[in-house]
């Protein structure tokens, strides 16, 4: 019998058919159950995993108390986090809960208490955060190559939310048109928008690149298009105690950068005080230059083992030898990132720069 039985619960973000594929991936993991209030949103993971309908489930209680996984992933809309995090949890499920964090900081923060109280491990997924370009930065970071971190430049987004569906695959201009008007992601109270959809990985990453520092105040600026209720474009910058960052999130890139970067490129420019590095999403190489190569040098991603590329597997490496989540999937750094990310909306709602949210 497989150690470690999963259920994929709320597929309202479709990275669920991502995530139930990398579950699967995993030896020693059983997918023991699927639920959406939706069936049809299930149906494409029901056919690539062949599951039987006993496993497939409309209702959350069912599937949880019929299934009793040991890790639950959760894919809802962003300001569902909070309730579908405290749902799960008091069922005593550790919960890999798919990106953003939450759609405010007081729901991460009650995503953190459900976790407290039910002894439970919280990890939250930002698929960014296994890019092989990002881990290999952060691995030249780490190792001292660029000296301390004082600036982060990010750049990302895609030609819009509706455009691809799990694994990426692309969707035609009638399903977009057709999803717009009731797509959570162009809903302002589930949570939709660029800025959510996206600022909370440059601000999550760049805390990761950084140590773990906050910023002392944020400013941010979003675009207002008109007929939307969301913001599809959003630049905040940073001001830390080393200086400026900024954080530039976009629906409506000119390509998606998993096909074609676009210009600007997506992903990290990251400066020390002994170098820069240059880490773009999906490419093989990152750039580095340091005083002994002022020219810079590209250096090939690091080969990456199962638990440095698999969210999944990961957070099972950490259950079975009882290690603390770290780095952007933790709560403790996401939830700087969060804080960022709520400074950032109420900087833009104020039109004024603001001291970083508590
Ligand atoms: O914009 C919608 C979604 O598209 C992705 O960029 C890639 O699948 C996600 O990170 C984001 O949530």
């Amino acid at each position: 019998m497989a150690r470690w039985k999963i259920a994929g619960i709320n597929f309202e973000h479709f990275h669920m058919g991502d995530n139930l594929r990398l579950a699967a991936a995993i030896p020693d993991v059983e997918i023991v159950g699927l639920c959406d209030e939706q069936p049809d949103r299930m149906q494409q993971a029901i056919e690539e995993l062949q599951l039987p309908s006993e496993k497939v489930f409309s209702d959350w209680q069912a599937c949880l108390d019929q299934t009793q996984p040991d890790i639950v992933l959760l894919c809802p809309a962003a300001a569902g986090h909070g309730l579908w995090t405290e749902r799960v949890m008091a069922h005593r499920v550790d919960v890999l809960i798919e990106k953003p964090m939450a759609a405010s900081l007081a729901e991460a923060d009650s995503m953190i208490d459900a976790a407290q109280r039910a002894d439970r491990t919280l990890a939250i997924n930002w698929p960014m955060a296994w890019f092989p370009t990002h881990r290999t930065a952060h691995r030249l970071i780490r190792e001292g190559t660029i000296g301390d971190v004082i600036e982060v430049h990010y750049y990302d987004g895609n030609r819009g939310p509706l455009h691809h569906a799990a694994g990426k695959q692309q969707r035609t201009a009638e399903q977009i048109a057709a999803d717009k008007p009731n797509s959570w992601f162009y809903q302002k109270a589930a949570g939709g928008g660029a800025l959510l959809d996206y600022l909370g990985y440059g601000a999550t990453l760049a805390t990761w690149f950084n140590g773990g520092q906050r910023p002392i105040e944020v400013t941010a600026v979003v675009d207002q298009p008109a007929g939307l209720e969301v913001d599809e474009h959003c630049v905040a910058v940073l001001r830390y105690a080393t200086g400026l960052s900024k954080l530039e999130t976009r629906w409506g890139t000119f390509t998606d950068p998993w096909t074609h970067q676009p210009q600007p490129r997506c992903g990290f420019v990251i400066v020390g005080t002994e170098g820069t590095i240059g880490c773009f999403d999906y490419q093989p190489t990152v750039r580095l230059q340091t005083r002994e190569e002022p020219a810079g040098v590209e250096i090939p991603v690091d080969a990456m083992p199962l638990i440095d590329s698999n969210p999944v597997a990961y957070l099972i490496h950490c259950l079975e030898n009882r290690l603390p989540i770290e780095g952007p999937l933790s709560p403790e750094t996401s939830r700087i990132g969060q804080q960022i990310v709520d400074t950032a909306i109420a900087s833009a709602a104020a039109k004024q720069t603001l001291p970083l949210l508590n």
